[in-house]
Protein backbone atom coordinates (compact mmCIF):
# COMPACT_ATOMS: atom_id res chain seq x y z
CA UNK A 1 0.00 0.00 0.00
CA UNK A 2 1.41 3.26 -1.17
CA UNK A 3 0.91 6.53 0.71
CA UNK A 4 -0.53 9.26 -1.81
CA UNK A 5 1.17 11.90 0.12
CA UNK A 6 -1.34 13.94 -2.42
CA UNK A 7 -2.12 17.55 -1.95
CA UNK A 8 -6.25 18.27 -1.08
CA UNK A 9 -8.22 19.49 -4.20
CA UNK A 10 -7.25 23.37 -4.57
CA UNK A 11 -10.47 24.67 -2.84
CA UNK A 12 -11.17 22.05 -0.51
CA UNK A 13 -9.44 21.49 2.89
CA UNK A 14 -9.86 19.51 6.29
CA UNK A 15 -11.31 22.61 8.12
CA UNK A 16 -9.55 21.56 11.73
CA UNK A 17 -10.65 18.13 11.66
CA UNK A 18 -8.29 15.49 11.73
CA UNK A 19 -6.92 15.30 8.52
CA UNK A 20 -7.10 11.86 6.39
CA UNK A 21 -4.48 10.72 4.35
CA UNK A 22 -5.57 8.17 1.59
CA UNK A 23 -3.67 5.92 -0.06
CA UNK A 24 -3.86 3.96 -3.24
CA UNK A 25 -3.33 -0.15 -3.67
CA UNK A 26 -0.41 -0.96 -5.27
CA UNK A 27 -2.32 -2.81 -7.64
CA UNK A 28 -3.65 0.48 -9.06
CA UNK A 29 -5.01 -0.65 -12.26
CA UNK A 30 -7.53 2.19 -13.19
CA UNK A 31 -7.54 4.73 -16.46
CA UNK A 32 -10.57 6.73 -15.78
CA UNK A 33 -11.29 6.53 -11.87
CA UNK A 34 -9.08 6.61 -8.79
CA UNK A 35 -9.52 4.37 -6.23
CA UNK A 36 -8.37 5.56 -2.63
CA UNK A 37 -8.32 4.21 0.55
CA UNK A 38 -8.29 5.17 4.70
CA UNK A 39 -9.66 4.35 7.81
CA UNK A 40 -12.49 2.01 6.82
CA UNK A 41 -13.37 4.21 4.16
CA UNK A 42 -13.21 3.91 0.39
CA UNK A 43 -13.01 6.98 -1.96
CA UNK A 44 -13.52 6.20 -5.69
CA UNK A 45 -13.19 8.94 -7.87
CA UNK A 46 -14.59 9.25 -11.45
CA UNK A 47 -11.34 11.48 -13.00
CA UNK A 48 -12.03 12.52 -16.33
CA UNK A 49 -12.23 16.35 -15.10
CA UNK A 50 -11.59 17.61 -19.01
CA UNK A 51 -15.25 16.58 -19.28
CA UNK A 52 -16.47 17.50 -16.37
CA UNK A 53 -16.25 14.03 -15.31
CA UNK A 54 -18.79 12.31 -17.81
CA UNK A 55 -18.68 8.72 -18.24
CA UNK A 56 -17.73 6.14 -20.86
CA UNK A 57 -18.20 2.69 -20.74
CA UNK A 58 -14.39 2.21 -19.73
CA UNK A 59 -15.67 4.82 -17.15
CA UNK A 60 -18.42 2.69 -15.69
CA UNK A 61 -16.35 -1.03 -16.21
CA UNK A 62 -13.76 0.85 -13.92
CA UNK A 63 -16.59 1.62 -11.11
CA UNK A 64 -18.10 -1.46 -11.23
CA UNK A 65 -15.05 -2.85 -10.27
CA UNK A 66 -14.08 -0.59 -7.80
CA UNK A 67 -17.09 -0.90 -6.00
CA UNK A 68 -16.86 -4.24 -6.20
CA UNK A 69 -13.07 -4.04 -4.34
CA UNK A 70 -14.70 -2.21 -1.62
CA UNK A 71 -17.79 -4.27 -1.57
CA UNK A 72 -15.03 -7.65 -1.11
CA UNK A 73 -12.48 -5.98 1.20
CA UNK A 74 -13.76 -6.64 5.13
CA UNK A 75 -11.48 -3.75 5.87
CA UNK A 76 -14.06 -1.05 4.13
CA UNK A 77 -17.20 0.20 6.38
CA UNK A 78 -18.12 2.69 3.68
CA UNK A 79 -17.60 4.21 0.56
CA UNK A 80 -17.61 7.94 -1.42
CA UNK A 81 -17.92 8.56 -4.42
CA UNK A 82 -16.86 11.73 -6.41
CA UNK A 83 -15.62 13.58 -8.85
CA UNK A 84 -12.12 14.89 -9.38
CA UNK A 85 -11.75 18.73 -8.94
CA UNK A 86 -14.65 21.27 -8.35
CA UNK A 87 -15.99 21.68 -10.98
CA UNK A 88 -18.07 18.42 -11.28
CA UNK A 89 -19.28 15.74 -9.89
CA UNK A 90 -20.29 13.68 -12.79
CA UNK A 91 -21.71 15.44 -16.40
CA UNK A 92 -23.62 11.72 -17.17
CA UNK A 93 -22.77 9.49 -20.60
CA UNK A 94 -19.87 11.27 -22.87
CA UNK A 95 -21.68 12.38 -25.48
CA UNK A 96 -18.67 13.02 -27.90
CA UNK A 97 -18.86 8.90 -28.12
CA UNK A 98 -22.58 8.31 -27.77
CA UNK A 99 -23.63 5.82 -30.78
CA UNK A 100 -27.17 5.67 -32.43
CA UNK A 101 -27.80 2.48 -29.56
CA UNK A 102 -25.80 3.29 -26.18
CA UNK A 103 -22.47 4.20 -25.38
CA UNK A 104 -19.46 3.35 -27.80
CA UNK A 105 -16.78 1.10 -26.21
CA UNK A 106 -13.28 1.11 -28.20
CA UNK A 107 -14.06 -2.25 -30.33
CA UNK A 108 -17.28 -0.21 -31.04
CA UNK A 109 -20.00 -2.07 -28.88
CA UNK A 110 -22.77 0.54 -27.41
CA UNK A 111 -23.99 0.13 -23.90
CA UNK A 112 -26.36 1.58 -21.21
CA UNK A 113 -23.73 -0.42 -18.74
CA UNK A 114 -24.63 2.57 -15.72
CA UNK A 115 -27.63 0.62 -15.04
CA UNK A 116 -25.68 -2.19 -13.87
CA UNK A 117 -23.49 0.20 -12.09
CA UNK A 118 -27.12 1.97 -10.62
CA UNK A 119 -28.08 -1.82 -9.30
CA UNK A 120 -25.15 -2.59 -7.89
CA UNK A 121 -24.79 0.45 -5.77
CA UNK A 122 -28.17 0.13 -4.49
CA UNK A 123 -27.70 -3.77 -3.74
CA UNK A 124 -23.92 -3.08 -2.50
CA UNK A 125 -24.05 -3.61 1.77
CA UNK A 126 -21.89 -0.75 2.87
CA UNK A 127 -23.02 2.96 2.64
CA UNK A 128 -22.21 4.49 -0.18
CA UNK A 129 -21.99 8.48 0.17
CA UNK A 130 -22.09 10.93 -2.71
CA UNK A 131 -19.51 14.13 -2.29
CA UNK A 132 -20.32 16.41 -4.67
CA UNK A 133 -18.84 19.59 -5.73
CA UNK A 134 -19.98 21.56 -8.77
CA UNK A 135 -22.13 19.84 -11.22
CA UNK A 136 -24.23 16.70 -11.07
CA UNK A 137 -26.26 16.40 -14.12
CA UNK A 138 -28.27 13.94 -16.23
CA UNK A 139 -26.77 10.04 -15.53
CA UNK A 140 -24.24 12.20 -13.02
CA UNK A 141 -27.16 13.35 -11.27
CA UNK A 142 -28.95 9.88 -10.79
CA UNK A 143 -25.87 8.43 -9.69
CA UNK A 144 -25.58 10.67 -6.77
CA UNK A 145 -29.14 9.75 -6.44
CA UNK A 146 -29.01 6.61 -5.83
CA UNK A 147 -26.10 6.34 -3.22
CA UNK A 148 -27.73 6.10 0.12
CA UNK A 149 -26.56 9.74 1.16
CA UNK A 150 -25.14 13.02 -0.53
CA UNK A 151 -22.86 15.72 0.88
CA UNK A 152 -23.25 18.68 -1.58
CA UNK A 153 -20.30 21.74 -1.38
CA UNK A 154 -21.78 25.32 -1.74
CA UNK A 155 -21.11 25.56 -5.30
CA UNK A 156 -22.95 21.82 -6.49
CA UNK A 157 -25.43 22.26 -8.79
CA UNK A 158 -28.12 19.41 -9.70
CA UNK A 159 -30.27 18.46 -13.16
CA UNK A 160 -31.35 16.30 -15.61
CA UNK A 161 -31.30 16.91 -19.45
CA UNK A 162 -32.39 13.93 -20.82
CA UNK A 163 -35.40 15.83 -22.70
CA UNK A 164 -32.94 18.27 -24.40
CA UNK A 165 -30.62 15.97 -25.42
CA UNK A 166 -32.59 13.19 -26.50
CA UNK A 167 -32.43 10.57 -23.59
CA UNK A 168 -34.32 9.60 -20.46
CA UNK A 169 -33.69 6.97 -17.42
CA UNK A 170 -37.67 6.21 -16.64
CA UNK A 171 -35.74 3.66 -14.15
CA UNK A 172 -34.46 4.75 -10.81
CA UNK A 173 -34.10 8.09 -12.28
CA UNK A 174 -37.82 8.37 -12.29
CA UNK A 175 -39.09 6.52 -10.09
CA UNK A 176 -36.52 6.87 -7.05
CA UNK A 177 -36.60 10.64 -7.61
CA UNK A 178 -40.42 10.47 -7.12
CA UNK A 179 -39.74 8.87 -4.03
CA UNK A 180 -36.83 11.13 -2.82
CA UNK A 181 -38.26 14.69 -3.87
CA UNK A 182 -42.25 13.76 -4.17
CA UNK A 183 -43.50 13.05 -7.65
CA UNK A 184 -44.38 16.68 -8.75
CA UNK A 185 -41.42 17.86 -8.17
CA UNK A 186 -39.86 14.54 -9.57
CA UNK A 187 -41.99 15.39 -12.82
CA UNK A 188 -40.36 19.12 -13.06
CA UNK A 189 -36.85 18.25 -12.73
CA UNK A 190 -37.15 15.71 -15.70
CA UNK A 191 -40.13 17.77 -17.65
CA UNK A 192 -38.06 21.12 -17.73
CA UNK A 193 -34.72 20.64 -17.41
CA UNK A 194 -34.01 22.99 -14.88
CA UNK A 195 -30.72 23.42 -12.85
CA UNK A 196 -30.99 23.46 -9.21
CA UNK A 197 -28.36 24.94 -6.23
CA UNK A 198 -27.38 23.64 -3.63
CA UNK A 199 -30.05 25.35 -1.08
CA UNK A 200 -32.69 24.34 -3.48
CA UNK A 201 -31.71 20.56 -3.45
CA UNK A 202 -31.33 20.27 0.23
CA UNK A 203 -34.78 22.24 0.26
CA UNK A 204 -36.23 19.12 -1.67
CA UNK A 205 -34.79 16.77 0.36
CA UNK A 206 -32.17 15.84 -2.61
CA UNK A 207 -29.54 16.04 -0.61
CA UNK A 208 -28.56 15.32 2.86
CA UNK A 209 -26.73 18.75 4.07
CA UNK A 210 -24.42 21.43 2.46
CA UNK A 211 -21.23 22.57 3.79
CA UNK A 212 -18.31 25.02 2.42
CA UNK A 213 -16.50 23.64 -0.90
CA UNK A 214 -13.02 23.79 1.65
CA UNK A 215 -15.33 21.50 3.87
CA UNK A 216 -16.42 19.29 1.44
CA UNK A 217 -14.50 16.10 2.56
CA UNK A 218 -13.45 16.49 6.11
CA UNK A 219 -17.63 16.41 6.65
CA UNK A 220 -17.97 14.09 4.15
CA UNK A 221 -15.39 12.08 6.07
CA UNK A 222 -16.63 13.11 9.10
CA UNK A 223 -19.69 11.49 8.76
CA UNK A 224 -18.13 8.24 7.43
CA UNK A 225 -16.22 7.94 10.35
CA UNK A 226 -19.26 8.31 12.36
CA UNK A 227 -20.72 5.68 10.28
CA UNK A 228 -18.06 3.26 10.89
CA UNK A 229 -18.30 3.54 14.55
CA UNK A 230 -21.80 1.86 14.68
CA UNK A 231 -22.84 -1.59 13.84
CA UNK A 232 -22.04 -2.86 10.65
CA UNK A 233 -24.84 -5.22 10.55
CA UNK A 234 -28.01 -2.83 11.79
CA UNK A 235 -26.55 -0.26 8.57
CA UNK A 236 -26.48 -3.16 6.33
CA UNK A 237 -29.87 -4.81 7.40
CA UNK A 238 -31.30 -0.87 7.26
CA UNK A 239 -29.63 0.15 4.17
CA UNK A 240 -31.82 -3.05 2.69
CA UNK A 241 -35.04 -2.26 4.35
CA UNK A 242 -34.78 0.86 3.16
CA UNK A 243 -34.45 0.02 -0.66
CA UNK A 244 -36.77 -3.43 -0.07
CA UNK A 245 -40.06 -1.88 -1.30
CA UNK A 246 -38.99 0.26 -3.94
CA UNK A 247 -36.85 -3.10 -5.73
CA UNK A 248 -39.62 -5.28 -5.07
CA UNK A 249 -38.49 -8.82 -4.69
CA UNK A 250 -35.07 -8.20 -5.57
CA UNK A 251 -35.46 -5.87 -2.69
CA UNK A 252 -37.00 -8.24 -0.52
CA UNK A 253 -34.04 -10.79 -1.99
CA UNK A 254 -31.65 -8.76 -0.71
CA UNK A 255 -33.24 -8.18 2.49
CA UNK A 256 -34.07 -11.65 2.75
CA UNK A 257 -30.52 -12.52 2.23
CA UNK A 258 -29.58 -10.57 4.89
CA UNK A 259 -31.60 -12.68 7.51
CA UNK A 260 -30.30 -15.82 6.05
CA UNK A 261 -26.69 -14.55 6.83
CA UNK A 262 -27.37 -14.03 10.46
CA UNK A 263 -29.63 -17.20 10.52
CA UNK A 264 -26.55 -18.94 9.76
CA UNK A 265 -24.34 -17.83 12.34
CA UNK A 266 -26.92 -19.42 15.20
CA UNK A 267 -26.86 -22.62 16.34
CA UNK A 268 -30.10 -23.51 15.22
CA UNK A 269 -28.92 -22.90 11.69
CA UNK A 270 -26.27 -25.00 12.26
CA UNK A 271 -28.39 -27.59 13.66
CA UNK A 272 -29.59 -28.65 10.24
CA UNK A 273 -26.16 -28.22 8.38
CA UNK A 274 -24.66 -30.75 11.00
CA UNK A 275 -27.62 -33.15 10.98
CA UNK A 276 -27.23 -33.11 7.46
CA UNK A 277 -22.96 -34.10 7.27
CA UNK A 278 -23.73 -36.31 10.68
CA UNK A 279 -26.08 -38.15 8.46
CA UNK A 280 -28.59 -37.96 11.55
CA UNK A 281 -31.98 -36.72 11.52
CA UNK A 282 -31.74 -32.31 12.90
CA UNK A 283 -32.79 -31.94 16.47
CA UNK A 284 -34.76 -28.48 16.53
CA UNK A 285 -36.24 -29.10 19.68
CA UNK A 286 -34.15 -27.65 21.74
CA UNK A 287 -34.37 -24.21 20.36
CA UNK A 288 -37.24 -21.66 21.23
CA UNK A 289 -40.56 -20.63 19.91
CA UNK A 290 -40.47 -17.36 20.92
CA UNK A 291 -44.01 -14.47 20.80
C1 LIG B 1 -22.13 19.85 -17.02
C2 LIG B 1 -22.28 21.21 -17.68
C3 LIG B 1 -23.52 21.92 -17.14
C4 LIG B 1 -21.02 22.02 -17.31
O1 LIG B 1 -21.05 23.28 -17.92
P1 LIG B 1 -19.73 24.18 -17.97
O2 LIG B 1 -19.11 24.22 -16.62
O3 LIG B 1 -20.10 25.46 -18.61
O4 LIG B 1 -18.69 23.38 -18.85
P2 LIG B 1 -18.72 23.10 -20.41
O5 LIG B 1 -17.90 24.10 -21.11
O6 LIG B 1 -20.10 22.89 -20.90
O7 LIG B 1 -17.99 21.68 -20.44
C5 LIG B 1 -16.58 21.57 -20.32
C6 LIG B 1 -16.12 20.54 -21.31
O8 LIG B 1 -16.70 19.29 -20.95
C7 LIG B 1 -17.44 18.75 -22.02
N1 LIG B 1 -18.58 17.99 -21.48
C8 LIG B 1 -19.36 18.31 -20.46
N2 LIG B 1 -20.29 17.38 -20.26
C9 LIG B 1 -20.07 16.42 -21.17
C10 LIG B 1 -20.70 15.17 -21.46
N3 LIG B 1 -21.74 14.71 -20.75
N4 LIG B 1 -20.21 14.45 -22.48
C11 LIG B 1 -19.14 14.88 -23.19
N5 LIG B 1 -18.52 16.06 -22.96
C12 LIG B 1 -18.96 16.80 -21.96
C13 LIG B 1 -17.89 19.96 -22.81
O9 LIG B 1 -18.25 19.60 -24.11
C14 LIG B 1 -16.64 20.82 -22.72
O10 LIG B 1 -15.68 20.31 -23.61
P3 LIG B 1 -14.93 21.29 -24.65
O11 LIG B 1 -14.02 20.41 -25.43
O12 LIG B 1 -14.22 22.28 -23.78
O13 LIG B 1 -16.01 21.93 -25.47
C15 LIG B 1 -22.38 21.10 -19.20
O14 LIG B 1 -21.13 20.69 -19.70
C16 LIG B 1 -23.41 20.15 -19.66
O15 LIG B 1 -24.58 20.48 -19.67
N6 LIG B 1 -22.98 18.96 -20.07
C17 LIG B 1 -23.84 17.96 -20.68
C18 LIG B 1 -24.72 17.29 -19.65
C19 LIG B 1 -25.54 16.20 -20.31
O16 LIG B 1 -26.44 16.49 -21.06
N7 LIG B 1 -25.21 14.93 -20.04
C20 LIG B 1 -25.79 13.78 -20.65
C21 LIG B 1 -27.13 13.48 -20.05
S1 LIG B 1 -27.81 11.98 -20.69
C22 LIG B 1 -27.04 10.82 -19.73
O17 LIG B 1 -26.26 11.07 -18.90
C23 LIG B 1 -27.42 9.42 -20.04
C24 LIG B 1 -26.97 8.44 -18.97
C25 LIG B 1 -27.17 7.03 -19.34
O18 LIG B 1 -26.19 6.40 -19.62
C26 LIG B 1 -28.51 6.44 -19.30
C27 LIG B 1 -29.02 5.99 -18.14
C28 LIG B 1 -30.27 5.41 -18.08
C29 LIG B 1 -31.01 5.23 -19.22
C30 LIG B 1 -30.49 5.68 -20.41
C31 LIG B 1 -29.24 6.26 -20.45
C32 LIG B 1 -28.74 6.72 -21.71
O19 LIG B 1 -27.65 6.31 -22.10
O20 LIG B 1 -29.34 7.57 -22.36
Amino acid sequence: MASDNMQQPEGRSNAGRAPIVWETPADDRYRDILYQQAERIAKITINRPEVRNAFRPQTVRELIDAFHRAHMDPEIGVIVLTGAGDLAFCSGGDQRIRGDAGYQDESGVEHLNVLELQRQIRTLPKPVVAMVAGYAIGGGHVLHLICDLTIAADNARFGQTGPRVGSFDGGFGAGLMARTVGLKKAKEIWFLCRQYDAQAALDMGLVNTVVPLRELESETVDWCRQMNRLSPTALRVLKSSFNADTDGLAGIQELAGNATALFYTTEEGQEGRNAFLEKREPDFHRFPRRP
